[in-house]
């Protein structure tokens, strides 16, 4: 039986390509916070032990926060880059429980419409190599001749899939990673890039295409009508 899980959720970033006027977790989606939001998606989970909300330093903004004082919830300050802010929460973790090899799971802020469905399924795939939630490409993927915008060739997107969180892994495994990948000056956007560095082979899971990172302007539109959907098409819905 799968044991509960803590959930460490990046939102320290600033934000920059939404180009709004706070950090962008902070933005209103159907009437609450995206942060608010994706915090709540976890809290009403019953497998779930805990969250790490992981926030800038001078971030004015978490106080205001529904989930500021909630027993279930803690906070830590993030660092420069996500991968900075994700090792800061691991130890944070590790230091409250003291569970070295514990399975953790990993959430950004700017994903608000994750179902407890698919939840569900990273929390209940088994693997020593870690899992993450993701997307077969739908679309033919080219890649360019490096420094020019001309076709190198075409992927074969079988083979491709769009990584998504969240992400699990064990505590002190990923933690070791994310320091190799870090000391070796290798470029970490998520957590299985630094897994992969150490040559793990983390299990792809089938995410959800309404499970978006809202990064760009627009990205929030999309986000407002498959909220709508999402409450149109089933249950899970949090007005
Ligand atoms: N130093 C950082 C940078 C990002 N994040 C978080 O990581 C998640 C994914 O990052 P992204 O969507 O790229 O957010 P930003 O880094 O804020 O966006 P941008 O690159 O446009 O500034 C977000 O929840 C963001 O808050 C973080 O915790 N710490
Ligand atoms: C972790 C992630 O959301 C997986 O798609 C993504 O890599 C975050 O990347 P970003 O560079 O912080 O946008």
């Amino acid at each position: 039986m799968t044991s509960a899980l803590w959930v460490i959720i990046p939102a320290a970033g600033v934000g920059q390509r939404m180009q709004a006027d706070c950090p962008k977790q902070y933005l209103s989606l159907a009437g609450q916070t995206i942060l608010d939001r994706t915090i709540d998606i976890f809290i009403s989970h019953p497998m779930i032990a805990g969250v790490l909300v992981g926030v800038g330093e001078a971030d004015e903004y978490w106080p205001d926060s529904k989930w500021y004082q909630h027993k279930s919830v803690h906070s830590f300050v993030g660092g420069k880059e996500r991968s900075d802010t994700v090792q800061a929460g691991l130890k944070y973790l590790l230091n409250l429980t003291g569970l070295k090899q514990q399975e953790v799971l990993v959430h950004d802020a700017a994903r608000p419409l994750l179902t407890h469905a698919a939840l569900d399924r990273i929390i209940d795939h088994a693997s020593d190599q870690g899992a993450l939630l993701a997307m077969p490409s739908k679309d033919t993927v080219k890649r360019q001749v490096s420094g020019s915008q001309v076709v190198e060739t075409t992927l074969d997107r079988n083979t491709i899939w769009l990584a998504q969180t969240p992400q699990k892994f064990p505590l002190q495994t990923l933690l070791d990673a994310l320091d190799k990948a870090q000391s070796a000056g290798v470029v970490i956007t998520d957590e299985c890039s630094a897994m992969e560095f150490s040559g793990w082979h983390p299990d792809l899971v089938v995410g959800e295409s309404s499970n978006i990172k809202i990064t760009l302007p627009e990205d929030l539109l999309i986000a407002e009508a498959l909220f709508s959907y999402l409450c149109h098409s089933n249950t899970e819905c949090k007005t």
